[in-house]
């Protein structure tokens, strides 16, 4: 089997999407229009495998369009000078090859785990950061909800699908509240490590454990006089559910190693894409744990059933698309308006958002137009690829619980109603 290949396999298992290139010359393309987490870069694409040349000026080229980008390379056994030169020149790690697998995962994940990380903390107010309401009466009722609640202290949860916009809601909420001036404190449960999540949250005092050389302040102090935001709740696990609760309950936080809990006064929201009603009537969430976070339920309706609300985000988005980059382009071609209206958005405002600001970059005209904004991914190419036939849609359906357990064999073979072992057949059969 040959590398990229072998590689691929071995990343589809562990992480959601894995767009893979042969040709060096697509790099700049697949810089600009997808927003990678991390780049796996071959240094040696032509048999001259001793300059790695060519490597270095597509690591140039990446990071010249894309700065904030997370590049790892694999490089041949014996070329580690030349991998540390290129670490020296912005790559984040490397890995030799033939590779350990155990040692390309942790790396790709170690790369992953640090990109996240660097982009939330940066993670500019998206597009211009305003909050666009649009037409629905849905939207008007979330934002009237927003508004009561805001000034309480209240617990609040989002609930939504993914992109429907439920970070932009608890930064709007913070916003409208007394806490407004005092930090908002955004983490993402489900991109933090099991191993990391105590020290994370409630901070650890030097020497808790071997890597704890300096004391952390968590993020429950962080956000202290503020509003701490915690994403992708419906992904951690009961002893972690147990652990939060503990906290909510007594408002203090006990950093890892210490035994001396420090108060902290904030503003609980959270959220999940999940249904979390569901998980805690399957014992998945505990239902104590539940009561404290949804004292305000606010539920963030999927673009497809607010179609109203279509035109005016993409015109918001045109307007700070061709402001940004400059574009000549102006207004959405008559054809484009139905277009988006009728396609049924799955990543919600985010895939619109994206879908616009590609099209931007790419159009030619002053108008937009159906071709700039729905173009195939390299992603789509393949799932449009598939046809119908029965082998095909397990393969499909495999694909899809595989994605939304976010890589979790056990929770997918649970949603598919398949033992573990019969699924890892399954993804062993398509390889997947
Ligand atoms: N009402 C809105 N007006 C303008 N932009 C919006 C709105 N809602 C969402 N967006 C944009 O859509 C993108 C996704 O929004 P956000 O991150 O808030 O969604 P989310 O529901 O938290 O997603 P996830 O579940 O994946 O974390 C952001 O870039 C945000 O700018």
């Amino acid at each position: 089997m040959d590398v990229l290949r072998a590689a691929r396999l071995l990343l589809k298992r562990h992480f959601e999407q894995v767009d893979f290139e042969r040709n060096p010359q697509k790099i700049p393309y697949m810089v600009t229009n997808f927003d990678y987490d991390v780049i796996l870069l071959d240094m040696n694409f032509t048999r001259d495998l001793s300059s790695g040349k060519e490597g270095f000026e597509w690591l140039d080229r990446i990071l010249d369009i894309k700065p904030q980008s997370t590049v790892v390379l694999f490089t041949a056994y014996g070329d580690v000078e030349m991998a540390v030169r290129a670490i020296k020149a912005g790559a984040t790690d490397f890995v030799l090859k033939p590779w350990e697998n155990d040692k390309l995962l942790a790396t790709m994940q170690a790369a992953f785990n640090k990109h996240r990380a660097a982009t939330q903390k940066e993670k500019p107010a998206p597009a211009d950061g305003q909050l666009i309401t649009g037409n629905s009466s849905a939207m008007q009722q979330v934002m009237d909800t927003a508004q009561r609640v805001a000034g309480t202290d209240a617990n609040i949860l989002i609930l939504g699908e993914n992109g429907t916009g439920k970070d932009m809601l608890a930064r709007h909420i913070h916003q409208l509240s007394l806490r407004s001036k005092a930090p908002f404190v955004s983490v993402d449960l489900g991109a933090i490590s099991e191993t990391l999540f105590e020290s994370e949250l409630f901070g650890h005092v030097k020497g808790a454990f071997t890597d704890a050389r300096e004391d952390r302040t968590g993020r429950f102090e962080e956000a202290a006089g503020g509003t701490i935001f915690l994403d992708e709740i419906g992904n951690i696990s009961l002893p972690f559910q147990a652990k939060l609760l503990t906290v909510l309950q007594n408002r203090s936080v006990t950093r890892v190693g210490s035994n001396k809990a420090v108060p902290v006064d904030v503003r609980l929201i959270c959220a999940t894409n999940r249904n979390i009603q569901q998980m805690a009537a399957q014992h998945l969430f505990r239902q104590d744990l539940l009561y404290r976070i949804n004292t305000i339920e606010i539920f963030l309706p999927p673009l497809r059933e607010r179609t109203e609300d279509i035109l005016p985000l993409a015109e918001h988005f045109l307007q700070v698309y061709r402001d940004k980059y400059r574009r000549p382009v102006s207004s959405l071609h008559e054809s484009l308006v139905q277009e988006l209206q009728q396609y049924d958005w799955p990543g919600n405002i985010r895939e619109l958002q994206h879908a616009i600001e590609r099209a931007v970059i790419l159009s030619q005209g002053k108008s937009l137009m159906p071709k700039d904004v729905f173009v195939k991914s390299p992603a789509r190419e393949q799932e449009m690829d598939t046809g119908y036939n029965l082998e095909e849609m397990e393969r499909n359906i495999i694909t899809q619980a595989m994605k939304k357990c976010n890589g979790n064999i056990t929770e997918a073979a649970r949603e598919l109603g398949l033992s573990r072992a019969a699924l890892y057949r399954r993804l062993e059969k398509y390889n997947l």
